[in-house]
């Protein structure tokens, strides 16, 4: 599907940045927005192009909110429609669906975001999904002065950002954008640390994992030639099936497994070199790669975790080069994917991709039950 990615604060710009950075984001990339009060954090972006940065709310003297969602929704308020102005020159009516990438924790983007998300509603009749990151229980400790995390610096020399109100945030901010958007796809930072990191040593680490997991989902349909059209194609529709319109949260899984691209022949010699066919592959080792592949990516660790991996609608794709993307391992995967979840909707589809090294698969579950990190950050406000 083609989507228009929009980046909102620090974080949310830093991860549009890097979809834009990739080069495949172009087939599903309709457009891209990085839009915060801090003219720094916009300025250290190297891949979204300067004309599709934009700044907000001078009342903010160019600076970031310091996580004052008060002050931060009274901007979003006030400028959400200068941020659709400013996304114009990308053709968004012809984006399938708009995705807003934001740190639930902090000021700016959390308070810009469900303005953004209730304009570009108003305005287009495609889906508004939101990516949001979800504080660790650290940042919102009270910190010694001389503890390391106190002391620590970030790339750009400066202290990270005490943010001991980012659980509240997040709360306010899961309630608005789940009332404005079609579903919500936390993801849960501390999950991904490893011990005794914080999120300003790790952000790289993190936003990669982010970006992979949001390409392959929104990617999943578009392809750029006709070898790597899928053959259950999936398209926005399906998507919109999948996670609901009703705010719901999903959480996705993601897991890939190296295979001998087809190029280099296949140990049965039928992959010849500059042959138009594809190549044989072991259909024993094609069956073992998407059926291990997809148990990783249900049991493995999702972008928020799904209590007992129950979830009412469950969505699987299975990609890779197009020679392994074996017909009957994807059945199976999917009649264990129904068994697995409990499920009464699985909707899958396949992403060739020709000279591929992997294949992955992505599954994301929609209509789970609460997350415990959701749980608590919900009664932070409660
Ligand atoms: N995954 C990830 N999370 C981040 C990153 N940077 C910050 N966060 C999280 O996102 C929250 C918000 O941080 P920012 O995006 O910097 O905040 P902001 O929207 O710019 O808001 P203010 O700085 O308060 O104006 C933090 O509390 C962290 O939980 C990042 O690069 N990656």
């Amino acid at each position: 599907m083609r989507v228009h990615v929009i980046g909102l604060g620090g974080a949310g710009g830093r991860i549009a940045d890097r979809l834009a950075a990739d080069s495949d984001g172009d087939r599903f990339l309709q457009g891209v927005n990085a839009f915060d009060t801090d003219a720094a954090a916009l300025d250290a972006l190297r891949s979204i192009d300067e004309s599709r940065r934009h700044r907000f709310g001078d009342a903010a003297g160019g600076g970031g909110l310091d996580g004052d969602l008060h002050a931060a929704r009274r901007l979003g308020d006030a400028h959400a429609s200068e941020l659709g102005r400013a996304m114009d020159d990308q053709q968004p009516s012809l984006a399938e669906a708009f995705v807003l990438v934001v740190g639930l924790g902090g000021g700016a983007g959390a308070g810009a975001a469900p303005a953004l998300a209730e304009e570009l509603t108003r305005l287009y009749d495609v889906p508004v999904y939101a990516v949001g990151l979800l504080p660790t229980p650290a940042e919102s400790e009270p910190r010694e002065p001389d503890s390391p995390r106190a002391s620590a610096t970030d790339d750009s020399g400066e202290r990270p950002p005490e943010r001991p109100l980012a659980e509240k945030n997040a709360a306010r901010t899961l309630d608005a954008l789940s009332d404005r958007c079609a579903a919500v796809f936390p993801f849960d930072n501390a999950e991904w640390l490893r011990p005794g990191e914080g999120i300003a040593d790790a952000r790289d680490r993190l936003n990669a994992v982010v970006t992979e997991r949001v390409a392959a989902l929104f990617g999943a349909g578009e392809a750029d030639d006709a070898e790597s059209t899928p053959q259950q194609v999936l398209d926005a529709s399906d998507v919109a099936r999948a996670v609901g319109d009703d705010g719901e949260i999903a959480a996705v899984g993601h897991a890939t497994q190296a295979v001998e691209p087809p190029e280099s022949g296949s140990r049965f010699g039928l992959g010849l070199f500059g042959s138009a066919e594809p190549a044989a592959v072991d259909t024993s080792e094609a069956v073992s790669a998407i059926e291990t592949t997809i148990r990783k990516a249900t049991r493995g660790k999702n972008t928020v975790a799904v209590p007992e991996g129950r979830a009412d609608r469950t969505l699987l794709v299975v990609g890779g080069p197009p020679a392994w993307l074996n017909r009957e391992a994807i059945a199976d995967g999917r009649r264990w994917l129904a068994d697995e979840t409990g499920s009464g909707a699985i909707l899958s589809g396949d992403a060739p991709v020709p000279g591929g090294e992997e294949v992955f698969a992505l599954v994301v579950r929609s209509g789970i039950d609460e997350p415990p990190r959701i749980r608590e950050i919900r009664e932070s406000i409660a």
